[in-house]
């Protein structure tokens, strides 16, 4: 199966770098900034070189020539890049390779996919993993979701590497669900700590988090078992606990009144804003969610945030 990366920030440098591992693969770049020379994405990914298997081009109808394409834009840009490039891209194997939820719909990646190319197979690759640690080969292991059980299975195969390995579900959904809200969850701990409320406190908001990731899968009927799984508790815990993690990073500094470079990709601040406006339309109460909306939007700070959280009616577990 020939495979193209289509978009070459951190995470679709990465993959490229583990899949060349295994075979050629072609790694679309909107700016290659002579990447294909210095054979490294010094701008995103410094410090792991391209290996010889990775071609990077410009030319975005030469990389979608591969099979498998996977679409490693950001989540709010993902419409734009299909819509843009749908001659190229419908009819193909497309794995969205982000994580969220459309600001303007409410749509996930895979929705957006099957919205704009209708013809295509849409599927995505989630779960727990930074950029770099797959680039330098450490173990890792996430989900492919897609709802074409034989598909599935070979994306399973043709992505999995030597060190990055695959499990693969039907429930698309409840895949990228987890993938999404497990970033806003993250911004919450991120301004706990940065607060200075302490590492309880940020368990007490990761678990009551995947309570919220949970209700809001059941409302989209996904499986529960996904949630529960590498891309939803694992993603969680992963996303939650690291400074290596851009949303975590935002909480911190937003839990610190420090200011954080609004050119960084940090997919939960829009994801919480849409899927509050979810909650609201549906009646679903995510009060976390709600929580760091309001405090990316500039409306709370996080004392406001925490004292609200901790002043809600008490009830069953
Ligand atoms: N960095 C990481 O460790 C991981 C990232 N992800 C997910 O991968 C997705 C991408 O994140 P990163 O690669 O880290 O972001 P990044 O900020 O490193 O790179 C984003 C890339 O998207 C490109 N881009 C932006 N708008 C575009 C458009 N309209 N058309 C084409 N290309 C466009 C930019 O040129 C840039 O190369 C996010 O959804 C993120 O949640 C998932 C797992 C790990
Ligand atoms: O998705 C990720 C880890 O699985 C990367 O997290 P950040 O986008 O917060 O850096």
């Amino acid at each position: 199966m020939s495979i193209a990366v289509l978009g070459a920030g951190a995470f679709g440098t990465a993959l490229a770098i583990s899949l060349a591992g295994k075979g050629a693969v072609t790694l679309w770049a909107r700016d290659a900034h002579g990447m294909g020379q210095s054979r490294e994405n010094t701008a995103r990914l410094p410090g792991c070189p391209l290996p010889k298997g990775l071609f990077v081009t410009e030319d975005l109808a030469e990389a979608a020539k591969a099979q498998t394409l996977l679409a490693a834009v950001p989540m709010q840009k993902l419409r734009g890049f299909l819509t843009e490039n749908a001659t190229a891209l419908d009819g193909k194997t497309i794995v969205a390779c982000c994580k969220g939820i459309e600001l303007n719909t409410g749509l996930g990646p895979v929705a957006v996919i099957r919205e704009v190319l209708p013809n295509a197979t849409a599927a995505i690759l989630t779960g727990p993993s930074f950029a770099a640690d797959i680039a330098r080969g450490l173990p890792t292991a996430l989900t492919i979701a897609c709802a074409d059980k034989p598909t599935c299975a070979a994306l399973q195969q043709s992505l999995t590497t030597a060190n990055l390995r695959l499990y693969r579900t039907s429930d698309t959904v409840g895949a990228e669900l987890g993938g999404a809200l497990k970033n806003v969850v993250a911004i919450a701990c991120g301004a706990a700590i940065g607060a200075g409320l302490g590492e309880s406190a940020r368990a007490a908001v990761m678990t009551r988090g995947f309570a919220e990731m949970q209700r809001l899968a059941a409302h989209h009927h996904a499986d529960p078992v996904t949630l529960a799984g590498l891309s939803g508790f694992g993603d969680l815990t992963l996303t939650c606990t690291s400074t290596q993690s851009r949303n975590y990073r935002l909480g911190l500094a937003l839990g610190r009144g420090e200011p954080f470079d609004s050119a960084t990709t940090v997919e939960g601040a829009a994801t919480a804003r849409a899927v509050d406006t979810l909650a609201q339309d549906n009646g679903l109460d995510l009060p976390i969610t709600a929580a760091v909306a309001g405090l990316v939007e500039n409306r709370l700070d996080v004392a406001s945030a925490m004292k609200a959280l901790l002043t809600r009616p008490l009830k069953e577990e």
